[in-house]
């Protein structure tokens, strides 16, 4: 299941010259691509078409294939794409366990079942007997593994990253991106992380860099 972009180009609202030149790149199964470039050469717009949810106004070119489907005709919902940004968002009102319970896939039916693999998230996360706590009594790291966990439990068939580590502090930073590429490699799922730190790029199986 190889996330496959060709000839990829993306022109931002009321401008005329394209962000970058036209992007070909094939992710294979459990590998993570690193994508770096300057500031506002059109790493998070890229990320964004890819998960679906690009500005109104860009105009684009190309194709994107996962796993065989063409996916820029889908709604964001159909994609099958996992989305991890910086601002880990939980929802508020609802506790840890049930943040991830929203996650899984919708095939997955029983209460038992549904209540084992929460049970199971939350182990892999580190995070075992956290189901009932508030997601605002977490710390930054713990908060992002959970935010990770919910996308993966929709057995998503390829994953976004962006900036997610940006804001971390040294050690943590390492920490999570070293859980995160785990995950999406034992899962086998292709991988785009969008980052400007050049540890990223190195943990990561590639990098490419986005130009004029
Ligand atoms: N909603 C929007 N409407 C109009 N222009 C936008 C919108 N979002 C982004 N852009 C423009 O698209 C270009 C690319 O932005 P994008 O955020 O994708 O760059 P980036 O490479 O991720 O930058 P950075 O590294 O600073 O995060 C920029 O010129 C930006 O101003």
């Amino acid at each position: 299941m190889s996330l496959n972009l060709t000839e990829i180009s993306l022109t931002a609202p009321r401008e005329t010259r394209a962000l970058f030149a036209p992007l070909s790149l094939s992710v294979a199964p459990g590998e993570t691509v690193c994508v770096m470039g300057p500031s506002g050469i059109g790493k998070s717009s890229l990320i964004a078409l890819i998960g679906g949810h690009l500005p109104r106004g860009f105009t684009t070119r190309g194709t994107v294939t996962l796993a065989g489907t063409d996916l820029l005709d889908l709604p964001a919902e159909q994609r099958s794409v996992g989305v991890l940004f910086q601002d880990a968002q939980l929802f508020p009102h609802l506790s840890v366990g049930d943040n991830l319970a929203f996650g899984l896939r919708a095939d997955l039916r029983g209460r038992k079942a549904r209540r084992e693999a929460v049970e199971q998230a939350l182990e892999q996360a580190g995070l075992r007997g956290f189901a009932a706590r508030d997601p605002a009594t977490l710390s930054g790291g713990q908060r992002m593994r959970v935010a990770l966990m919910r996308s993966l439990l929709a057995a998503p068939k390829a994953m976004l990253i962006d900036e997610a580590f940006a804001r971390l502090d040294a050690d943590l930073r390492v920490e999570m991106r070293a859980f995160a590429l785990r995950h999406i490699a034992a899962r086998r799922i292709p991988a785009l992380m969008v980052s400007h730190d050049d540890q990223d790029a190195q943990a990561a199986d590639r990098m490419i860099r986005l130009s004029r």
